[in-house]
């Protein structure tokens, strides 16, 4: 794992998911000109969200049919359900560009195959990531997205949960998730850290404690965007409003 944490910040929301939108455009066609794929890791929220219907706009040179899209967490309710990251992402973007089915790899529904046991769905998400890794137990994401709620949460890891203790699994579910639905399935803080790059996308002033507490080495179990971090670089986009407590 990297120390190379930086942070970006920009007047808005809009600004910084623009930013994230054209840096992450850089990205996918670097490792697209340099491996032939690229892949990424989606996440819900409304930067995350934000982000996906920039690319929506312009997402210059992407070879979208030669991208692998993975989720980092997924409210366990049913196949179209409007809370479903996914669902919100094929609005946003997936619905509107290229890309190959076959490399979409949405967490499994709550209706489905696994329903009322979002720990099997974690299990067969687990194996999903296995049989697409490149010689680790999962593969090492060019980009994982996260957006950041109030109290520190990323992807679905609310703090002093077991599933933010989680040190072994790559996903688990989550079956007592403080913000509704309270049946999830998640990337846990070992999956995030395969990622080579990391980017949180956060804006509002509700945030910039715990952005700051993050930034400043707190304690993953108390503000689990602390121990979120890529193998090359962890990147922060604030707007300047959840940028405000950081230290001048
Ligand atoms: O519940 C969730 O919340 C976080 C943060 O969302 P935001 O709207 O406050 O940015 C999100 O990243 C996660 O994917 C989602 O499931």
């Amino acid at each position: 794992m990297t120390d190379s944490v930086s942070v970006q910040t920009y007047d808005d929301a809009e600004a910084l998911t623009t930013a994230a939108a054209r840096q992450i455009i850089d990205v996918i066609v670097a490792a697209q000109r340099d491996r032939d794929s690229a892949s990424i890791v989606l996440t819900g929220g409304g930067n995350g969200i934000g982000l996906l219907r920039t690319l929506r706009a312009d997402s210059g040179a992407i070879d979208w049919s030669k991208v692998d899209i993975f989720w980092g967490d997924e409210r366990f309710v049913p196949a179209g359900h409007p809370d479903r990251n996914e669902v919100q992402a094929h609005e946003a973007l997936l619905d509107h560009v290229p890309v190959n089915p076959a490399r979409l790899h949405p967490m499994p529904y709550g209706d489905g195959a696994y329903a009322g046991d979002p720990d099997a769905a974690a299990h067969a998400y687990e194996h999903l990531l296995a049989a697409h890794a490149d010689g680790g137990p999962i593969p090492e994401f060019d980009v994982h997205l996260l957006g950041m709620g109030g109290e520190g949460h990323v992807n679905s890891l609310f703090p002093d949960t077991d599933a933010v203790r989680e040190d072994t699994r790559f996903v688990v579910g989550v079956t007592d998730s403080p913000k509704p639905p309270a049946e999830r399935v998640t990337l846990t803080l070992p999956a995030i850290r395969r990622a080579r790059r990391v980017w949180l996308l956060v804006a509002g002033a509700d945030k910039a404690e715990a952005v700051a507490a993050a930034i400043g080495g707190a304690n993953p179990l108390d503000v689990p965007a602390a121990g979120a971090l890529g193998t090359e670089e962890t990147v922060w986009f604030l707007d300047r409003a959840a940028a405000s407590r950081l230290p001048d």
